[in-house]
């Protein structure tokens, strides 16, 4: 693994050529994970798409004037999950904005219709629904949370994850990304992440790569990921997400990173991280989604076989046939796996209640549930 003063004066841009980049990420890939893809096979539930954040990229987010601003009632999660399942899918992917009652009326209204006064609190009853009414896995995408509620979601969900985006403050300001957003301060994400080591979850993060961080941030936010995982251990997967520019939302011009920024990016992701930290590229988000294996990713995420992906609506999943197609014409099984890795599984007593051990071992038993590749600490 580099050393952090290697990682920052490394010239990873105008340094390596690519091709050597991408072998030497591949390489590392190839030692830990072997010749296997995996993704997992969910169903994406958009709990909710009120938020009091406003991401200059984000179209998932409505208005409180918006005539399709909601919140997905307890008959409509469960007849989601209820569907995957008869589909084979065994995540139920929740992902939904932030806090949206602490900035609007109408969020407070629908909650309160609903019986609530905090989303966070719905969540974790409609985490709960899932689980009495079906046998998916519940994985929690809830943005920035504080340890008290982090604690309150970990007996219902298998895994949580949030996307850092990036260490950046400068997007904060007036005209960047982040500006009027509230949780996406480094601050509140680094320590969503900490908090989460310190809770024993296996966590989920990420980079949102293009959204006007330089790229002296993206090895900042991955040496800050990794330092996190060093003291706990808990970071099952980093996801290298590229940001797709939208229609109608303030960065609706902006230049989408192109594939060598993707697959330059992928590489060093690989080569900063400990091996044992699964790197992770969507593939409905790139056209050439096969060239992030030539880059050393070992995993796509979730794939869905029903739901669309909420955040990316314009972008439909490629089958799973064409995944295993592009996985095989370079070498590579592709096998699904489950919303928490063999890894944490195998530490079960520290990471799940027994409960929901019992579930992982019932859908393990129903999927060829890649188990670890390699044991060892978490510098392995
Ligand atoms: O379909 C999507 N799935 C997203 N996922 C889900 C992911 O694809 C898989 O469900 C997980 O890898 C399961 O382990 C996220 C999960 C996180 O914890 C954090 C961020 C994301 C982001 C997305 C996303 O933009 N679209
Ligand atoms: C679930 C994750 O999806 C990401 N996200 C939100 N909007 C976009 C977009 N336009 N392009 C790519 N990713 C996006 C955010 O990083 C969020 O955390
Ligand atoms: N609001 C959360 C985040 O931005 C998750 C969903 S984003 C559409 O991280
Ligand atoms: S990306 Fe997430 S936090 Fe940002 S506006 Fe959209 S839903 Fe809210």
């Amino acid at each position: 693994m580099i050393s952090v003063s290697e990682a920052i004066s490394y010239e990873f841009v105008t340094g390596p050529d690519l091709y050597a980049l991408c072998q030497q990420a591949a390489k590392i890939r190839d030692a830990h994970w072997g010749k296997q893809l995996t993704y997992s096979k969910k169903v994406f539930i958009p709990l909710t798409n009120m938020c009091r954040d406003a991401c200059g990229y984000c179209t998932f987010v409505q208005g409180p004037d918006s005539p399709y601003a909601n919140y997905m009632s307890p008959a409509e999660v469960f007849k989601t999950a209820y569907e995957g399942q008869q589909l084979a899918c065994k995540e139920a992917l929740f992902s939904l904005g932030e806090r949206p009652e602490e900035r609007h009326q109408k969020a407070r209204e629908l909650l309160n219709n609903l019986g609530y006064r905090s989303t966070l609190d719905y969540l974790h009853d409609q985490c709960e629904n899932v689980l009495l009414n079906t046998s998916l896995l519940p994985h929690v995408n809830a943005g920035a949370l504080s340890f008290a509620e982090l604690k309150q979601l970990k007996p219902v969900a298998a895994s949580m994850g949030m996307m850092l985006e990036t260490v950046s403050n400068d997007l904060l300001k007036k005209g960047q990304a982040h500006y009027a957003c509230p949780d996406k301060t480094p601050k509140r994400r680094l320590d969503t992440i900490e908090q989460a080591g310190k809770l024993d979850i296996a966590f989920t993060t990420g980079l949102l790569i293009g959204i006007g961080e330089s790229w002296q941030d993206r090895i900042h936010s991955l040496l800050a990921i990794r330092e996190r995982h060093l003291t706990y251990g808990h970071i099952q997967e980093v996801i290298i997400q590229n940001f797709r520019a939208k229609e109608g939302t303030l960065m609706a011009a902006y230049q989408e990173p192109d594939l060598e920024d993707m697959k330059r990016t992928i590489a060093v992701a690989r080569l900063l991280l400990p091996a044992q930290i699964s790197i992770q590229a969507p593939p409905n988000l790139e056209q050439e989604y096969g060239c992030y294996i030539n880059a050393g990713i070992n995993d796509f995420g979730g794939i869905s076989p029903l739901t669309k992906d909420f955040i990316n609506p314009e972008r439909a999943w490629p089958q799973i046939s064409s995944v295993a197609q592009a996985c095989q014409g370079l070498g590579y099984s592709l096998a699904e796996r489950l919303t928490i890795y063999d890894r944490f599984y195998q530490q079960q007593e520290t990471y799940l209640t027994p409960d929901l051990a019992h579930r992982v071992a019932l859908l393990a038993g129903q999927s060829a549930y890649p188990k670890s590749h390699q044991s060892g600490g978490v510098l392995a």
